[in-house]
């Protein structure tokens, strides 16, 4: 069953958005884009009239240039491509899928930044409305059902709005009804190999994962194990998504041997890049299929 009561809470902070940011919608796709100089390129890229937006990992080494340049670039690529898709998304949401540790929050956020859109959590948007600080402690003083079905009200209430970029719990692919609400939006799985997802998780301890604590055992050994059954519990539930982004695949492309050599931002252009490979798609089929329907009627 699912609760009430979250509603007013998401639309108190929702009001905000839009404000001082830029206008979603139809616009040129691709704006006048303004090479700066990587000598002197500031450490961040600003959006049109927005906050900076891509986080440029600018790596101490002695190719310290090259790498600065490589960041540069990434931060361009990035804005273009999400000015490339802010018209084909016409401010619909996007609800990232994909396991704990899968880098939802992370590349959310860069994603939310660059379209201009607002960033949930459906964790954090959970704990607000049940009134507890973490996930685990609602887990622990509750139980997951309660947990499970506060998400769904969450997720409820974000289907009604727009231009949001939510990241949802690992485990919100499992109801059917969230997919109803997410389905309002375009969704994508970020497919991360479990061994990756295993030493993401380890490095910074399983306390806030109620699913993964355990209390000893090697956290890198612990976090998999849990992580292989959780993946095969939820089986193909992931695949469910309009759009899934393979880091796999992404490392494979630019030829590194580990997904882990990729960055957030590489994340965040592949997963605008899938989304606007999907509408483009969905957009042509729909088309031809109103065409279609017209042509039968005028027989
Ligand atoms: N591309 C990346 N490369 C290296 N580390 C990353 C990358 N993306 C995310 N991380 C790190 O992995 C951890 C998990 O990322 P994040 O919190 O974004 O995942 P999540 O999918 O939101 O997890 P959860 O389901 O638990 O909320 C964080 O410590 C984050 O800094
Ligand atoms: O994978 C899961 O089932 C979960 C993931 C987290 O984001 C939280 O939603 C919670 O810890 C459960
Ligand atoms: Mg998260």
């Amino acid at each position: 069953m699912e609760t009430g009561g979250v509603g007013l809470a998401l639309q108190t902070r929702a009001a905000g958005f839009g404000t001082g940011r830029r206008r979603g919608g139809l616009q040129s796709p691709i704006g006048s884009l303004r090479v700066a100089d990587p000598a002197v390129a500031p450490v961040a890229v600003k959006a049109r009239g927005s906050k900076p937006v891509a986080p440029l990992r600018v790596k101490k080494s002695s190719a310290g240039h090259e790498n600065l340049h490589q960041s540069v670039d990434e931060a361009l690529l990035l804005k273009r491509k999400s000015e490339e898709v802010l018209f084909y998304l016409n401010g619909r949401c996007i609800y990232l899928v994909g396991m704990m540790g899968s880098g939802k929050s992370t590349v959310g956020k860069i994603m939310s930044e660059v379209l201009g859109y607002s960033f949930f959590d459906s964790d954090k948007l959970v704990e607000q409305a049940v009134g507890m600080p973490s996930v685990a402690q609602i887990f622990k003083v509750h139980s997951e059902a309660f947990f499970r079905d506060n998400e769904s009200s969450v997720l409820r209430d974000l289907s009604s709005m727009r231009k949001l970029v939510v990241a949802t719990g690992g485990g919100a692919v499992i109801r059917p009804v969230n997919w109803k609400y997410m389905k309002k939006g375009l969704s994508v799985w970020l497919d991360v190999p479990l061994d990756a997802l295993a030493r993401r998780i380890a490095k910074v301890g399983t306390a806030s994962r109620p699913l993964l604590d355990q209390p000893s055992g090697d956290p890198y050994t612990m976090a998999f194990s849990k992580l292989s059954m959780l993946a095969e519990q939820r089986g193909d539930a992931y695949a469910n998504a309009d759009v899934r982004v393979s880091l796999e695949e992404i490392a494979s492309k630019q030829g590194h041997d580990d997904v882990c050599k990729l960055t957030p931002t590489d994340i965040a252009i592949e997963s605008l890049h899938k989304i606007e490979n999907f509408v483009i798609e969905h957009t042509a089929d729909k088309a031809a299929s109103d065409s279609q329907v017209q042509r039968i009627q005028t027989l």
